[in-house]
């Protein structure tokens, strides 16, 4: 299954991911059903009805809640399981010394089987960072902000975005970006492309590497890239296959 299709099967009609997407058995997702979505949205909502969508909000209480009820839920659901050594998961995470080695070992396979090899960290300050200073960085200082991230060792620097200039205009200097850092040795370089149209101009520009940005709520994405999530990942695919 490609990665659009498997970021389409998590689209907000799904709702549920299902188990076999999950690769982790059923402790994640069981008990929990739209209700903890919609209410997200809901708390999202003043965010993203700003004229800038992208601006980040700030983790704010109404969010600390939300991951707090995330957390109380994925207690209930090693409860609810009832697997030989769930008992081992208290939701005060004490230890059960009734709980022997195999099950323990059995519990942690369970748990951890779905888990990448791997965790690409990308920094994306020049990109995510800039886009939302209200007065627009001098296309130089960009420059030296890359520079630095890459030169502190950094694997992989978010540079820029080809995206309309009229929606950020802070970034509408991408292609002067990428040509200063283009020919940066160390790090990779990747850029945001919403279309086609920022894709090709990304290479144009000496872009390597590029990435797409689909949203999980058919708001937020309107707000974002002006289309349905259905229409972003239509967009995605056509943009993937021409990488
Ligand atoms: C997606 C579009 C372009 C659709 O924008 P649209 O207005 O629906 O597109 P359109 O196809 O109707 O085109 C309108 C105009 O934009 C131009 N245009 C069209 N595409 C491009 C392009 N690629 N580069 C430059 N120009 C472009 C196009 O040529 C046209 O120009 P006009 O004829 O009016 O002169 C627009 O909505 C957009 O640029 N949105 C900005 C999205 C964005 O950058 N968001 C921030 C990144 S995501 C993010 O930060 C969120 C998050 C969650 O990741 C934050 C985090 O990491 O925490």
């Amino acid at each position: 299954m490609s990665t659009i299709d498997r970021i389409q099967r998590y689209s907000s009609t799904a709702c549920r991911p299902r188990v076999d997407d999950m690769g982790m058995g059923n402790c994640w997702i069981e008990g929990r059903d739209c209700s903890t979505s919609n209410s997200y949205d809901e708390e999202c909502h003043d965010y993203m009805s700003e004229s800038f969508p992208w601006k980040r909000h700030t983790r704010d209480k109404s969010q600390g809640d939300t991951l707090g009820r995330r957390t109380s839920s994925l207690g209930r659901n090693n409860v609810m399981f009832g697997n030989g050594c769930d008992k081992w998961y208290f939701p005060e995470h004490q230890y059960n010394p009734k709980c022997n080695e195999k099950d323990r070992r059995d519990t942690s396979n369970k748990y951890l089987k779905g888990i990448p090899k791997f965790v690409k960290i990308v920094e994306v300050g020049p990109r995510d960072g800039l886009q939302n200073e209200k007065n627009t960085v001098p296309t130089s200082i960009k420059v030296e902000l890359i520079r630095r991230l890459v030169a502190s060792g950094l694997p992989v620097v978010e540079a820029t975005s080809f995206v309309s200039p009229k929606w950020v205009p802070q970034l509408a200097d991408a292609k002067d970006v990428m040509a200063n850092v283009r020919s940066l040795e160390g790090a990779r370089l990747p850029v945001l492309t919403p279309n086609l149209k920022g894709f090709e101009a990304a290479i144009a520009a000496g872009a390597k590497e590029v990435a797409v940005f689909a949203s999980a709520s058919e708001s937020f994405s309107k707000s974002n890239i002006n289309c349905s999530i259905e229409e972003s990942l239509a967009r995605y695919r056509v943009v993937a296959l021409r990488c």
